[in-house]
């Protein structure tokens, strides 16, 4: 009831104000890619860097998402900074857009060209620069990807927990902020960058904590490693990040348990994070969930709300925390509570909870997922998803829900056929009242996945007039000719 009254007061302010429609970004033209120019790129990167074929630019104009493709008129593929930094400074002379591209992973239409230009593609610079194992960092290029990254240090005793469930870039997961599921334990991205080597608009190349540096903290000055964490492409392009690694647990237990009532397994994750209990990963995944996830990775769960669970540290505390969860699951009603220890069960169950996008997907033959990303403070979590799982049952959709929920975190996925307007108008309003009662309910429209195209429309509402404007001063400080990934976070 309480949500019910802010969400018809937050709209009536949004409907007044007229803030969801306000433009903020002056309009910029922009340049055409001519023959001279791709000449030009040409000249600057050698003949085999530079790509205009129909094959190679459809690639480039779309992520995993369901927006609309937007292609670039030329891909490049730079090897080093000095070239990155030519590129760049070559399309702000002439006024042409600048789209980064790690993976194409992005959920929120990232790297889609919508004003055409030049795409970046950042596959070719994907080397491990540096290791220093004592002090638990690793150096990288922008191309490599977090898996390879993981293999290249699996004799080091180290790991790079970030784990979203694509095998992305980690300058790709810079550039979003992502986390996945150990986020509970070990943060998101913000809170895993040292440093990052960025080329700015103008072709400058800066070090964000100082060239080298690798400190656990500073006070120098502002924080401009957090300025590129999350800005999406927006500011200029990371070509090199110093990142935080992790010593592998000496143990790691996995659990899982079943519950009929919703409230009960939102609940337990309440109560488990309340009480300190330091879950590695805390997985919610409803009935419809399930369903999807034992069709798709051939699991015979019952089909019921459910946890995902997995403990990390020395032998005897993985042993205390697990009891500590069973108890708590249990007197919430769980049942059915499963734990595994054999590394083969655990990466099993983690790659089929990744692939949920697909497993939902594979529910409509012909598909793609509409994904929601909201996150609240975590004792709001239980009132958030049941209101949720309401308005799916009511709309009679399909809309499994997953979530981080350890963190607050969580998502819809609803697979719709392409050109199915009606459900896409569904489901569009179901993903904005979940946006508005996460704000309501002091959260954000976005817990991992960006701004992008997608999400536009809520920032004014998440940081208000003021927060917006002075985004758009450092971008316009940092951007002036608007020409790094225009269309993205702002209009
Ligand atoms: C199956 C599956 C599952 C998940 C996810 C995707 C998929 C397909 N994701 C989303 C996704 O993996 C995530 O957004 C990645 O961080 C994107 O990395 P890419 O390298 O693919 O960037 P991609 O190429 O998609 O680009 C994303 C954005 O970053 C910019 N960019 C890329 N490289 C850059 C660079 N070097 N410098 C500056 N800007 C750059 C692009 O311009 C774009 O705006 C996710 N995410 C998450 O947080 N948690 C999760 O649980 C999941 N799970
Ligand atoms: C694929 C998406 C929605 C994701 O972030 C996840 O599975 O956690
Ligand atoms: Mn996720």
């Amino acid at each position: 009831m309480f949500s019910r009254v802010l969400l018809r007061s937050l709209e009536k302010i949004f409907k007044t104000t007229g803030c969801t429609k306000r433009n903020y970004s002056p309009k910029i033209s922009f340049n055409k890619v001519t023959d001279s120019t791709v000449k030009s790129l040409r000249d600057l990167l050698g003949e085999k860097k530079v790509f205009t074929e129909e094959a190679v630019r459809e690639q480039h104009s779309h992520d995993e998402s369901y927006h609309t493709s937007a292609m670039p008129d030329v891909v490049v593929f730079p090897d080093s900074v000095e070239y990155v930094s030519k590129v760049v400074a070559f399309c702000n002379t002439n006024r042409i857009p600048v789209v980064p591209y790690g993976t194409g992973t992005g959920l929120e239409g990232g790297v889609n060209a919508v004003q055409g230009g030049v795409s970046i593609n950042m596959k070719n610079m994907d080397k491990v620069v540096e290791v220093n194992g004592l002090d638990f960092d690793v150096t990288v290029q922008p191309g490599i990807t977090r898996e390879a990254l993981n293999s290249y240090c699996r004799d080091t005793g180290m790991w790079f927990p970030i784990d979203p469930g694509a095998d992305c870039s980690v300058c790709g997961m810079c550039a979003t902020s992502a986390s996945g599921t150990n986020a509970v334990k070990y943060g998101t991205m913000r809170e895993n960058v040292l440093n990052l080597e960025v080329v700015l608009p103008d072709g400058r190349i800066i070090h964000t904590s100082g060239k080298g540096r690798r400190a656990k903290k500073t006070s120098a000055g502002f924080n401009m490693t957090n300025l590129f964490v999350g800005s999406e492409g927006t500011l200029g392009i990371i070509t090199q990040a110093t990142v935080k690694m992790h010593g592998i647990p000496e143990k790691t237990v996995v659990a899982y348990c079943h519950f009929k009532k919703i409230e009960d397994a939102v609940d337990t994750v309440i109560q488990i994070v309340s009480s300190g209990i330091p879950v590695a990963k805390c997985e919610f995944l409803d009935d419809s969930a399930i369903k999807a996830f034992n069709a798709y990775s051939d699991y015979h769960m019952p089909v019921a709300h459910s946890l995902f669970m997995e403990v990390h540290g020395p032998e005897a505390s993985v042993h205390h925390l697990f009891n500590e969860i069973t108890t708590l699951c249990i007197s919430n009603n769980g049942y059915g509570f499963t734990g595994a220890e054999q590394a083969e069960d655990r990466a099993r169950l983690w790659k089929a909870r990744h692939e949920m996008l697909y497993a939902v997907n594979a529910l409509v033959p012909g598909s793609k997922s509409f994904v929601t990303d909201v996150c609240v403070p975590v004792t709001k979590l239980t009132e958030i998803i049941v209101k949720t799982k309401q308005w799916i049952d009511k709309a009679n959709i399909i809309g499994p829900i997953v979530g981080h929920v350890g963190d607050g975190n969580f998502h819809v996925f609803f697979p719709i056929k392409p050109g199915d307007t009606t459900a896409l108008n569904t489901v569009l309003d179901i993903s904005k009242q979940m946006v508005l009662l996460s704000l309501a309910l002091n959260g954000t429209c976005t817990g991992e996945h960006g701004i992008g195209l997608g999400k536009r429309k809520y920032l004014l509402q998440e940081v208000g007039e003021d927060g917006v404007s002075a985004m758009q001063q450092v971008k316009q400080a940092l951007d002036p000719n608007g020409i790094m990934n225009p269309g993205k976070i702002f209009y």
